[in-house]
């Protein structure tokens, strides 16, 4: 696997949940470390239970999951634990968004986040030649008042964070509830992104464009139902973040062959693939790329293609980008 272009194809990574990349068996390694209680009996009845029905019956346990995540050694060793295997697989750049709020509410400081998943980077950097990013994730689902508290309290981590962004529950939460804490984003110099048009409809992605100034949708493939919006997003070369596993997961499509993803091509749009939350889904992104080319029965040029739209739109440095270009042009 190892020499194949898939694996070679430098990979980057925009739309990822770092509390997603956590296997079951880290879970039960750090949940006996910390002495928490799960509700599986063993490793593969945490598999059996990923079975998911909808966007919320995932939440449940993606939150119940992190519930191990205790102190910065947590935080790290979930962060370099997805580094190997996503470097392994030809991932060169992960953009993370990371839940602040779901770690406060059970008591674990922003600090201890910080500590871990920073020094997981740096080793990242360092060891496996990845290059990383944060994003600041605001819970949609909670007040619009507590993501203003969570960015007042990233203050002395800001500088690492490259953008804010917007997850969790999405019907009945549209981005305009959330237009202060992003126009403040901004004036503090952190770039936009946001879920919408995965469950919600195509007017939150309208919306994420006109109130929250967003450079890039993640999701986005309800724009298929919204002509004109789909125009837009061409015109305006609106990068989306699609996650092709996560959405068949969720039961967003039934079936990868489904998919609206050869469509929203054909119509134009800046279009990425990503993995999610690759430990509840199925898969990184290497099985991201290769469940599209079996369903879609891709050229390795349109492969290509999406390699390089999303080191475009990646937030990196300029010397870093150059240097993918031209491993891209190698692979
Ligand atoms: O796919 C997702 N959608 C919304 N919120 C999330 N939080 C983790 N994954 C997701
Ligand atoms: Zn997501």
């Amino acid at each position: 696997m190892a020499d194949d272009f898939l694996t070679r194809l430098p990979k980057v990574e925009l739309h990822l949940h770092i509390e997603g990349t956590l296997e079951p068996e880290l879970m039960f390694a750090l949940a006996e470390r910390n002495g928490v209680k799960l509700p599986y009996s063993d490793i593969e009845a945490a598999r059996a239970a990923y079975d998911f029905t909808d966007l919320q019956s995932f939440l449940d346990l993606y939150f119940q999951g992190m519930s191990v995540l205790l102190t910065a050694r947590d935080f790290h060793d979930l962060a370099i634990d997805y580094f190997r295997r996503a470097a392994a697989e030809g991932v060169v750049h992960v953009e993370m968004h990371i839940d602040p709020q779901a770690h406060l509410a059970r008591g674990v400081s922003f600090a201890t986040i910080m500590e871990g998943l920073l020094a997981a980077c740096r080793e990242a950097r360092d060891e496996l030649d990845l290059s990383t990013a944060m994003i600041l994730a605001f819970l949609r689902d909670q007040p619009a008042e507590d993501a203003l508290q969570v960015l007042e309290q990233a203050g002395p981590w800001l500088e690492h964070f490259s953008a804010v962004g917007l997850d969790s529950a999405e019907q009945g939460n549209p981005p305009s509830k959330f237009r202060e804490v992003f126009h403040r984003a901004a004036e503090l110099g952190l770039a936009r992104v946001a879920h919408a048009g995965e469950e919600g409809p195509p007017t939150y992605i309208r919306e994420a464009l006109d109130e929250l100034d967003v450079c890039r949708i993640d999701h986005g493939v309800r724009a298929i139902e919204d002509v004109e919006l789909l125009e837009r997003l061409a015109d305006e070369s609106i990068v989306l973040t699609v996650c092709p596993l996560s959405n068949v997961r969720l039961k967003v499509v039934e079936h990868l062959e489904q998919h609206s993803l050869p469509r929203l091509i054909d119509a134009g749009l800046n279009i990425t693939l990503n993995s999610d939350d690759p430990a509840y889904f199925g898969g990184g992104m290497r099985e991201n790329f290769a469940a599209c080319q079996r369903a879609f029965d891709w050229s390795d040029e349109t492969l290509s293609w999406l390699a390089s739209n999303a080191i475009e739109a990646a937030f990196m440095d300029e010397q870093r980008r150059d240097l993918l270009r031209a491993r891209l042009a190698e692979a």
